[in-house]
């Protein structure tokens, strides 16, 4: 009896052992860029504390702030025992490049978990993202996936959706409608409205996995972001908007001082600790 209780015990510890990051967060030297750090710190902790027991199918977001998770999620000694999921070009390569079991959404439509970043994150836990340009495939991982967690450093933690992200809602547009939608976004108000372009890499509008366009649409602050999110979808011409309500449970944040702080929803209400 005693011995099959001490079986069971060594099971569990096994397979929470086996679940168990290889390298303490305290033992990790600090990265000298304090932003980096902050993004690190978030993303580390969303995994450890999000990370299923028996994890099948994963999500990974795109940015500079998935970069960690992603590492984080590779420093797992079960790391060949789940797929992973991308939302885009950089987020495949992440996938690759920390040896982790790279497979599609068409072929795993039902995910455990997806870990993303944000451009803003509001006190209801409505986001803006889409400042990649990977807002379509972004949504529908995270749609598809029974638990979203958004991991960002302090600058993306708001009351409000528009209110810290100025550069606007980023909204994917079927490249002929372009002038169409642009109209339509004066006529609902938007204050500034912008073509994405290339950059230096490319002259003419950036092109998104899906070959359309980009608009960034800042709108002030937005009251209601579901209501503007449908307003938008029933556009001509819009494929998507970087606008992600009810489905965040939660959002993690590194702070200036070093802690982590998230923001959790627990029945009908979000918590902030
Ligand atoms: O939505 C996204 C890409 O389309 C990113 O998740 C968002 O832009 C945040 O990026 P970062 O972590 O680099 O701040």
């Amino acid at each position: 009896m005693l011995l099959r209780l001490f079986g069971s015990k060594l099971l569990s510890f096994q397979r929470s052992f086996t679940k168990m990051p290889l390298i303490p967060y305290s033992q990790l030297t600090p990265l000298s860029d304090p932003t980096e750090e902050s993004k690190r710190l978030s993303a580390y902790k969303a995994v450890d504390e999000n990370f299923p027991d028996t994890p099948k199918v994963i999500g990974i977001g795109s940015g500079s702030t998935v970069i960690y998770v992603a590492e984080r999620i590779g420093q797992l000694d079960n790391k060949r025992d789940f797929i992973c999921i991308p939302t885009g070009f950089q987020s495949k390569n992440l996938i690759l490049d920390n040896g982790l079991l790279l497979g599609s959404i068409e072929q795993y439509p039902e995910l455990d978990i997806t870990f993303d970043g944000a451009d803003e994150i509001d006190s209801n836990l409505n986001a803006i993202k889409g400042g990649g340009a990977c807002l379509f495939q972004e949504k529908l991982v995270a749609y598809s996936s029974k638990k979203f967690v958004l991991v960002a450093d302090h600058r993306k933690k708001s009351s409000d959706l528009g209110k810290k992200w100025i550069k606007g809602i980023p909204i994917e547009v079927v490249p002929s409608a372009y002038v169409y939608v642009e109209n339509k976004l004066k006529e609902y108000g938007a204050e500034t409205i912008t073509l994405r372009q290339g950059g230096s890499a490319k002259a003419g509008p950036i092109i998104t996995d899906n070959n359309n366009f980009l608009i960034d649409a800042h709108f002030g602050i937005v009251s209601n972001p579901r209501e503007l999110h449908l307003k938008l979808k029933n556009t001509l011409g819009i494929v998507e908007t970087g606008i992600f309500t009810d489905h965040a449970k939660r959002a993690y944040f590194g702070e200036k001082d070093g802690s982590v702080t998230f923001r959790t929803i627990e029945g009908d209400s979000v918590l902030e600790i």
